[in-house]
């Protein structure tokens, strides 16, 4: 892990970003306190037995934060050490997210703290299976829908639609469970990359914003997962960008004249890593996110970009990817010397919206082609950050400001229409 990971906590930093927005718009006490806490926290323990016969013991959390706009919605972070504030935060992030996006969903997320170092494919079917059978009364269309996070794939995803149409004993689910399936289960085209291709078309449109031409930007990725390596792959490839730097939880590799990123696709899926790619020099991740660039893209996890690094940070757009990657403090430095941020809400909200297609998909039993997904994503990518630019221009405020004030302000008008429980 990079030496700054979990330096501020992804939950302190969502609330933070609330508290200062429910400020803004002078929300009353007894709203924030509605808003701020989660509408359902559970924590899961799992028992699994695993193929060498012993069985195991791991805690699994589910946070459904928010459901005025409609039923929750975020992924499954598998890793070895999340915890429920992290699942917390994130699932409060996706409130903002889904809101700003403009989808009727509400937010949520789920962990799985285990560490998959060594782990099997077969033992981590178990795993995911052994969660949801624990958690499949908590997961449904109207309730709570998972989807991939840090850890978890499409394979996953697979596997617990099967195992719920399998504990009712029918071929499949009836509506949408999960998406981020494969495309032969119910899934849909470019789900996969859609959330790397957002963070791109969304990083497109602040290039014409501020009047820079996308095609001669030199660009750093931190994280060469499924956000990070879709996002690396679609500018430089579609929109002619140099990628010039990558790196992912060992390390990163850096050449001055552009990465091939097909190549390094086919490599890590060979060595497991970016490290000593043919043609590149190793460097540090730290170092990734000094490298002399216009644009970085962190896609990796939270809290990478600190009081403490920030001032190195060289690219003036900074393009989030991962959930939560620059503290607060950091943020303030950044924004307060130029850097132009697309925030994280925004930025990577691609995902969910291309799993907002799938649900709608799934439900009324049709089937979009890549092209049209893609050309949805498009026009909502760029009418969100048109809509957030505008905002932020206007009030004068940052972009993360106006994005979660736009957001914020959803909800508490859903909620306030919803009027008060009894
Ligand atoms: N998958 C999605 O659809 C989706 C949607 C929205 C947001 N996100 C966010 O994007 C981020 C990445 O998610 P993902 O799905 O690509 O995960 P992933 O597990 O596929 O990939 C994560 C990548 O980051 C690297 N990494 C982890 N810690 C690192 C560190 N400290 N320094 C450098 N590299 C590091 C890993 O080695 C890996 O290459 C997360 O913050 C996630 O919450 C993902």
């Amino acid at each position: 892990m990079s030496e700054n990971v979990n330096v501020y906590g992804i939950c302190r930093i969502a609330e933070q970003n609330f508290l200062e927005s429910a400020s803004r718009l002078k929300l009353e006490d007894s709203m924030v306190q509605r808003l701020i806490n989660p509408k359902e926290k559970l924590e899961i323990s799992l028992n699994p037995a695993l193929s060498n016969g012993k069985t195991v013991h791991l805690k699994s959390f589910i946070v459904r934060h928010n459901s005025a706009l409609g039923p929750c919605k975020g992924g499954i972070r598998f890793t070895g050490d999340v915890t429920m504030e992290d699942v917390q935060g994130l699932a409060m992030e996706m409130t903002w997210k889904t809101s700003l996006i403009g989808v009727p969903f509400g937010g949520g997320k789920s962990g799985i703290k285990y560490d998959q170092t060594g782990l099997g494919e077969v033992d981590k079917e178990t795993i995911i299976r052994s969660f949801t059978r624990a958690a499949m009364r908590h997961i449904g269309p109207e309730i709570y829908v998972p989807a991939p996070d840090i850890g978890t794939n499409e394979t996953d995803m697979g596997h617990i639609k099967d195992c719920i149409a399998y504990s009712w004993g029918k071929s499949t689910t009836d509506g949408c469970f999960v998406t981020g399936k494969p495309v032969i289960l119910g899934g849909i085209e470019k789900r996969r990359e859609a959330t790397g291709r957002g963070v791109v078309y969304s990083t497109a449109a602040a290039c014409k914003a501020l009047g820079r031409d996308i095609s001669q930007m030199r660009v750093a990725v931190q994280g060469f997962g499924n956000v990070g390596s879709a996002a690396a792959e679609i500018i430089a490839a579609e929109y002619g960008a140099k990628v010039i730097a990558v790196s992912d939880i060992n390390g990163g590799v850096f050449n001055a004249e552009g990465l091939d990123i097909k190549s390094l696709i086919e490599y890590c899926k060979k060595t497991g890593g970016v490290t000593d790619f043919p043609g590149s020099e190793n460097i540090s991740g730290s170092e990734l996110l000094e490298t002399d660039c216009d644009i970085l893209i962190p896609a990796a996890t939270q809290s990478q970009i600190t009081l403490s690094n920030c001032k190195s940070v060289k690219a003036d757009i900074i393009a989030e990817g991962a959930n939560a990657p620059t503290d607060p403090q950091a943020d303030e430095v950044l924004s307060g010397s130029g850097k132009f941020i697309i925030p994280d809400i925004l930025c990577n909200a691609g995902g969910v919206f291309v799993s907002y297609l799938e649900y709608t998909q799934e439900t009324q039993r049709e089937q979009m082609t890549g092209e049209m997904v893609c050309r949805r994503l498009k026009k909502r990518m760029e009418s969100s950050f048109k809509e957030v630019y505008e905002y932020s221009n206007r009030e004068k405020i940052t972009m993360r400001q106006a994005a979660m004030d736009i957001a914020v302000k959803r909800v508490v008008e859903a909620t306030k229409a919803m009027g008060a429980l009894p």
